[in-house]
């Protein structure tokens, strides 16, 4: 047994600095680059929330006008990355498509391992445009559509929506869509980000960096808590089976998905935000079963769990506002990727300047030494 101090889960490390994002676990607060969430998610957009984090600042109304007109002269896909796309097996999952779309960028990139401060800042723009346009191709593809072309005319959460469904879409969706990306951009060094900083402190290349990223995000520990969510709604089947379905998951030792974090130990800032607009959207457009599932989770698994620091975390309403804007629950990961680019870019960007060394924790040695090697035959 060791009697040096482990962190398990590395909770609580701290192995850096950063001024992207604060979050006050007990009191349920969150601030990217200093600015309440619940301000950047009511007047924000995605491309002011994205420079903020990529740039430590709010931009200035030119900075904004630049900063929008370079993403969207990167939206477009190598024609030779849609012609792979299209024979992705049907059945894949989006995340698995995504990571595989982003690999091959890296290898479509003939400057893929320049990691000089204005390559890696081009090449964050790039991902940060791209991600929303190979999610609504693979989303086209999967649905037997051809993909459609990103319109300049759009802005980044109105042209990801009119790619994905082929309709312009109204204020309203553009804004939920907003405000759906606004809250998933950042949030410190969560497991997806700690990921892809790690990969990137190796001097790696950042495609190959953000690749594993998202294959950290795909866990249902992680971001793919939001399609186990939607699961869960369908597992449970109605509000008047909530207490059968909760005893069984008590029992059991179960989890209920969309609730617990590692640092929230009060309600996530943005399950409220979020909350919000699932109830909206339920009552006016018919998603009233899955968001009266969820509040009566809400309440019966609260007040067991509540007590031990266990609420809904972002993804537990989010899932109702994505059904809603016409996404089947294997995009709901991928949406949550299309937002998280912008903070893994931002962090990597971040490492870079202040630290740079290659991340290499260290585990205590409980195995033997000094064994006798003993030869195969005489085994
Ligand atoms: C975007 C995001 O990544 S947000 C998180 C998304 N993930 C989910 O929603 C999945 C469900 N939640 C969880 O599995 C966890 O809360 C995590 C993984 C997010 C965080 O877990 P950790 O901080 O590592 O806590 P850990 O796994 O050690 O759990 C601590 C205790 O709380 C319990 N617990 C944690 N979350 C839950 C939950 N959702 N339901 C029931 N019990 C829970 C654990 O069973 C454990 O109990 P024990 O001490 O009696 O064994
Ligand atoms: O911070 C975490 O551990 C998980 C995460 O990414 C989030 O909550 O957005």
């Amino acid at each position: 047994m060791s009697t040096q101090t482990i962190a398990r889960g590395l909770e609580g490390v701290l192995f850096t600095e950063s001024a992207m994002c604060f979050i006050d676990g007990q009191a349920g607060r969150l601030y990217y680059g200093g600015y309440k969430i619940q301000d950047l998610a009511e007047h924000s957009t995605f491309e002011e929330v994205s420079f903020l984090l990529l740039h430590g600042h709010l931009p200035s109304k030119l900075e904004l006008q630049g900063f929008s007109e370079k993403l969207v002269s990167l939206r477009t896909l190598p024609p030779v990355l849609l012609e792979s796309m299209r024979r992705y097996p049907k059945d894949a999952h989006p995340m698995s498509a995504l990571r595989t779309a982003v690999s091959e960028l890296g290898m479509l990139d003939a400057d893929e391992d320049n990691v000089g401060p204005e390559a890696l800042y081009e090449k964050s723009l790039s991902l940060i445009a791209k991600f929303a346009t190979i999610v609504a191709a693979n989303k086209r593809l999967r649905e037997g559509l051809d993909p459609i072309a990103p319109r300049a005319d759009l802005s980044h959460a109105a042209n990801f929506l009119y790619m994905s469904t082929g309709k312009e879409p109204s204020a309203e969706e553009t804004k939920l869509m907003d405000v759906a990306l606004i809250l998933q951009a950042e949030h410190g060094f969560n497991a997806s980000t700690f990921t892809a900083v790690a990969a990137y402190s190796t001097q790696t290349d950042i495609y190959s960096a953000i690749t594993a990223g998202v294959s950290s995000l795909k866990g249902p520990r992680h971001g793919g808590a939001n399609e186990a969510v939607m699961k869960m709604i369908g597992e449970i089947g109605s509000v008047e089976n909530v207490s059968s379905w909760l005893e069984n998951l008590v029992a059991s030792k179960g989890r209920v998905m969309g609730m617990g974090h590692r640092v929230y130990k009060a309600y996530d800032p943005r399950a409220g935000v979020l909350e919000k607009y699932a109830s909206i959207v339920a009552e006016k457009h018919g998603h009233s079963k899955e968001y009266a599932i969820l509040k009566e989770v809400e309440r019966q698994a609260g007040a067991i769990y509540n007590p031990k620091g266990i609420y809904p975390n972002v993804d537990f309403y989010s899932g109702v506002v994505y059904k809603d804007l016409g996404y089947d629950l294997e995009y709901f990961t991928p949406i949550f990727a299309v937002a998280r680019i912008s903070g893994w870019t931002g962090h990597i960007l971040e490492y870079t300047k202040l630290d740079n060394r290659l991340l290499r924790p260290d585990a205590a040695y409980i195995g033997q030494l000094d064994l006798p090697y003993v030869p195969l035959e005489q085994r």
